[in-house]
């Protein structure tokens, strides 16, 4: 079996260049790399001959590495006519990914019957960085299907297979460049000096890779980062993050809880948080709350008090749980100070264990001038934070420094405005595409930017594109 492997492969590698499937001169790729070497995968189907035995040798392949599955899914275009192929072949469903969801009808991004927790094969033709599988996995776990491994036709080896390992999919590929280029040098195919051009600009590109590879939390996708999030809140929120597509969060400072209602109503599809004061609200009542509760699941946002709690852990639990607010009863989301030790921490996990989700986010330093928040004390928060990872859910902070190796954490940053400039109070404001791509933050907090616009939906439209157009700008590699 493994020789008529070996066989099969060798005369469809060479079959593939017959077609001219690959070539070599010079190409400029999708990235605006020029590379040596292009693979244009589209033409096989004009070779139904190919076709069948690419089919037949990934059946094989999945046969032989007991790859297990309840859908298949082909990357859009190329991969599409292979995935229907080896869904016929073995008998097992397929789902088909638009580029693009509907904008009439069901509005659906995924094609095809399947059902939560299934699990999805995802079939490519060629990885170069691996984005058009991630983009494809997100969109898939997004409707909670399970992807795991992804078999692509060829891998360049330029660091796709890494990038796919971080997002926690395992890549198999039937070809590699190198294997490709081993086969037609034995049968006289290529000259010597192509070779070596094709071998530098690998190895020159993949150290150009390994540089970029240290700041991770920035690259990663906020889907894959959910997977690894150890608070469930966290958890929530990246995929809520990722299915609305938002990473604003609205501050909303008004004082009567009708104007905090219409707000939520009229800018929860933008947002992914709502942020209030409940203490700022001079009509609290508990239908105000079951009222906003109810706009959260309706527009699937979560809400965040932002109480900064600042004191010892016996008074933070009775903060957080008890008086005329009762927080804890209807926040997804709480603000802490560290300054008092994590005897807060304490406080607030007695109240957070009897609750479902709930996640904290801790101040390391704040966005008004002159705070007293030093390196040392946001350092020491971090060491803090390290041991209540279960209740955490991320930090409130202006840099990326904190966080960065711990993707799991959610940076929340304050100060957003469209144009720069701060209040009379000590407030200071970036823009959105400075806060995501220079400051690293992962949501944005708007308040009066939006609140005191002359048209706060059409407001809160544009921060939510800049940000998440920065947000994605940020992860590409
Ligand atoms: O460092 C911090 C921490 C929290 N905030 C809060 O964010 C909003 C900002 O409102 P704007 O109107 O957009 O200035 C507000 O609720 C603050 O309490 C912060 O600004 N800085």
């Amino acid at each position: 079996m493994v020789s008529s492997y070996e066989q099969q492969r060798k005369e469809l590698a060479l079959k593939l260049f017959q077609i001219s499937a690959f070539k070599f001169g010079s190409y400029t790729l999708k990235s605006g790399e020029i590379s040596p070497v292009y693979f244009d995968l589209r033409v096989i189907i004009s070779h139904p001959d190919v076709m069948e035995n690419l089919t037949n040798l990934m059946l094989l392949f999945i046969k032989e590495k007991e790859i297990q599955c309840d859908q298949l899914c082909g990357v859009p275009y190329t991969a599409l006519p292979l995935a229907t192929l080896l869904s016929v072949k073995m008998k097992q469903p397929m789902l088909i990914r638009r580029k693009e969801a509907k904008t009439y009808g069901t509005k659906k991004l995924i094609e095809g019957k399947f059902q939560d927790q299934e699990t999805c094969l995802i079939i490519e033709d060629v990885v170069t960085t691996g984005s058009s599988i991630i983009e494809t996995t997100n969109d898939l776990r997004n409707e909670n299907l399970e992807v795991e491994d992804a078999i692509v036709v060829v891998d360049r080896e330029q660091g796709g297979k890494d990038n796919l390992t971080k997002n926690g999919i395992r890549m198999h590929s039937l070809f590699t460049l190198p294997y490709f280029l081993e086969i037609l040098k034995d049968e006289g195919k290529i000259e010597d000096d192509m070779i070596k051009t094709i071998k530098d600009y690998i190895s020159k590109s993949t150290e150009k890779k390994e540089v970029k590879k240290s700041a991770t939390r920035l690259q990663m996708t906020f889907s894959s980062r959910a997977e690894i999030a150890k608070n469930e809140a966290a958890k929530e929120l990246f995929k809520i993050m990722e299915a609305k597509k938002s990473n604003l969060c609205l501050a909303a400072d008004v004082t009567k809880s009708d104007e905090i209602l219409n707000l939520a109503e009229s800018l929860g599809p933008f947002i992914c948080v709502l942020k209030t004061h409940v203490d700022i609200v001079e009509d609290f009542s508990e239908n105000f709350v079951n009222s906003l509760k109810a706009l959260a699941k309706k527009h699937n946002f979560m809400i965040m008090e932002d109480r900064k709690f600042a004191d010892i852990g016996n008074t933070v639990a009775l903060q957080f749980s008890k008086g005329i607010y009762k927080i804890s009863e209807w926040c997804d989301l709480v603000t802490a100070h560290s300054l008092p030790g994590d005897g807060l921490l304490k406080g607030l996990k007695e109240v957070i264990k009897n609750k479902e989700k709930i996640g904290i986010f801790m101040l390391t330093e704040m966005s008004s001038d002159g705070h007293l928040m030093s390196q040392d004390y946001s350092n020491k928060t971090m060491q803090m934070i390290a041991n209540y990872s279960d209740i955490v859910a991320g930090i409130v902070a202006q840099s990326s420094q904190f966080t960065e190796n711990q993707p799991e954490l959610i940076q929340l940053t304050p100060g957003c405005k469209l144009d720069e400039t701060g209040d009379n109070l000590g407030q200071k404001y970036n823009t959105p595409e400075f806060l995501v791509k220079e400051k690293g933050a992962d949501i944005a907090v708007v308040g009066r930017g939006i609140i005191e616009s002359k048209n706060p939906v059409e407001v809160a439209k544009t921060y939510r594109e800049r940000l998440w157009n920065s947000y994605e700008e940020r992860i590409k590699y």
